[in-house]
This record gives C-alpha cells, structure tokens and sequence, in this order.
C-alpha cells in the first residue's frame, strides 16, 4: 500500500484546511503519522506543493523529514525526464543523501531516452535509491503513444518494461527485487499494451500501482491485473484515502492496506 499526498483544494477544504502551503503541509504530515508502520511507502504529488512557490518545497521539506524520522520509505512522484546532463541535476536533487528534498524513489520520464535517467544510477547502486519508469500510465489519454509499436515490434510501454527488466538483471541477483521500476496503472488492461504479465520476472520487478480508488481499479482485483508480475506492487490510493477528512484518516489506511496485503498475499 502506497498512500499519495495530493492536497487537492477541495480535499483541504473537507480537512478544514486552507488551500495553502500550510495547509498541505498538514495534510502530509498528517498522512506519514497515519502511515508508518502501516503502510509500505508514501507518494508525496510535488505539484500540489509547487503551486505554493518556495512556501510550498519548504511544507515538502518539512513532510519529508517526518517521514525519515518514522523510518516510512517515500516515492517522489515528480516524474522528471531531460537530456541526460540535466537529468542527472534532477537525479541529485531528489536521490542525493542529504539533499533537502531527498525522497527513497522517484517517478521519471523515459520519452527522451531509457539511456538519460542513467545519472540517477550512481544514488541508486551507491545509495539504495530506486526509480519508478512510466511505462504505461493509468490515465485514459497515454493509450495512444504508449500502445505505439516500434519497428521491432515492441509497444513503447513494453520496452519501458524491458529495459527496467535488464538493468535490474546486470546488476541484482536474481532472488532479489530490482530498484528501478516502473509505473503501470491498474486501470488497464496490461496486455493491450504489449506488456506480458504471465511470467514472474527475476529480479522481480517494482510496479508503481495508481488507479486504484478514485480512479476506478479496486485493490481486490491487484492479482489479477498485475498477474505473475505483481511480487512487488505498490498499490497507490490518493483521493479516496484523503477524501473524507483527517479524522479516521489512519483507520482507513489500516483498511486498504490490508486488503491490498489480502490481494497479493500468495505472490
Ligand atoms: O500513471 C499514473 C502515474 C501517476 N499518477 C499519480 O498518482 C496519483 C493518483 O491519485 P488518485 O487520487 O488515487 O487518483 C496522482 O498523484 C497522480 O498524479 C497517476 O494517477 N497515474
């Protein structure tokens, strides 16, 4: 279970928080004590934090180093992708041991080359850090480009796939989980993007899971979208676990968490 922070303005205002800086650094703190120990991991969305300017990374700064202190792994969904030189300042900024805005994983783009994200490799074999490749998204509109065959053959989301699956086998042992992943969303049906979900990978393969709740996917079906890949699923809910305000935000937490456990439990 991986618990988003998207301090959406309608969702501070059910918190009776105000659409501010420190209203979203509430939120987030907020959800990092309902987490540990609960959930697997955190997703903090950076662009509910951005539009408040330096306010804004300073609240981030400020959930992130409540996360560290209760030892609750966070996956910065900032979705970063560049030529590979200014990708690798990306890759500092978010995987660099006490850079301010440190996070344990991060979601990056692979539209300019799987080849530019390799400046963030030196954090993540140095620094146990991991990255989470979009490959095939869970929004309605990525269908299009993502589903597009290569002259080989290959959809561009498998041979994010693939790509993910051969650096994680040059450089970890096969009974280990990689650390690069990548994001598949649990709205889809992966097969209509090329992508085979009947073999267990090794090492096994980290899936970045949203879609499910708000936008639809339930946690109960986890096993069955994410069939022989879904070892090391990270099941991500935002909206339909803040919706409804702080009070009883960690029942629910416990909650999902334990249906998604229930869900891949025999992986
Ligand atoms: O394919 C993707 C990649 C990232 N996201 C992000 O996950 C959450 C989902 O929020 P919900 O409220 O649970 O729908 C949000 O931060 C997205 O930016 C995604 O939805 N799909």
């Amino acid at each position: 279970m991986c618990v988003g922070i998207d301090p959406h303005a309608g969702l501070l205002s059910g918190w009776g928080l105000d659409d501010s800086a420190a209203g979203a650094e509430r939120m987030g703190r907020d959800v990092v004590a309902a987490s540990a120990g609960v959930a697997a991991a955190i997703k903090p969305q950076i662009s509910f934090f951005e539009r408040f300017g330096s306010a804004g990374f300073v609240a981030l700064e400020r959930v992130l180093a409540d996360a560290r202190e209760a030892g609750v792994i966070v996956v910065g969904d900032v979705k970063r992708g560049d030529i590979g030189s200014t990708f690798a300042a990306y890759a500092e900024a978010w995987l660099a041991p006490g850079s301010p805005l440190e996070v344990d994983a991060m979601t990056v783009a692979p539209y300019m080359g799987f080849d530019t994200l390799s400046g963030a490799f030196p954090f993540v074999r140095e620094h146990g850090k991991g990255l989470f490749v979009l490959a095939a998204t869970s929004n309605p509109e990525a269908r299009m480009m993502q589903t597009a065959v290569r002259p080989d053959g290959q959809t561009l989301a498998a041979s994010v796939v693939e790509s993910a699956n051969a650096w994680n086998a040059s450089e970890h042992a096969a009974d280990t989980v990689g650390s690069v992943g990548v994001v598949l969303g649990a709205t889809l049906t992966l097969s209509d993007f090329g992508i085979d979900t009947a073999v267990r990978v090794t090492p096994a393969l980290p899936v970045l899971a949203p879609g499910f709740g708000h936008q639809g996917a339930k946690v109960e079906d986890a096993a069955e979208i994410f069939g022989g890949i879904g070892y090391a699923v990270l099941a991500n809910e935002s909206r339909s676990i803040l919706d409804g305000g702080g009070v009883g935000l960690a029942g629910r937490v416990r909650e999902r968490a334990a249906l998604i456990t229930e869900a891949l439990d025999d992986r």
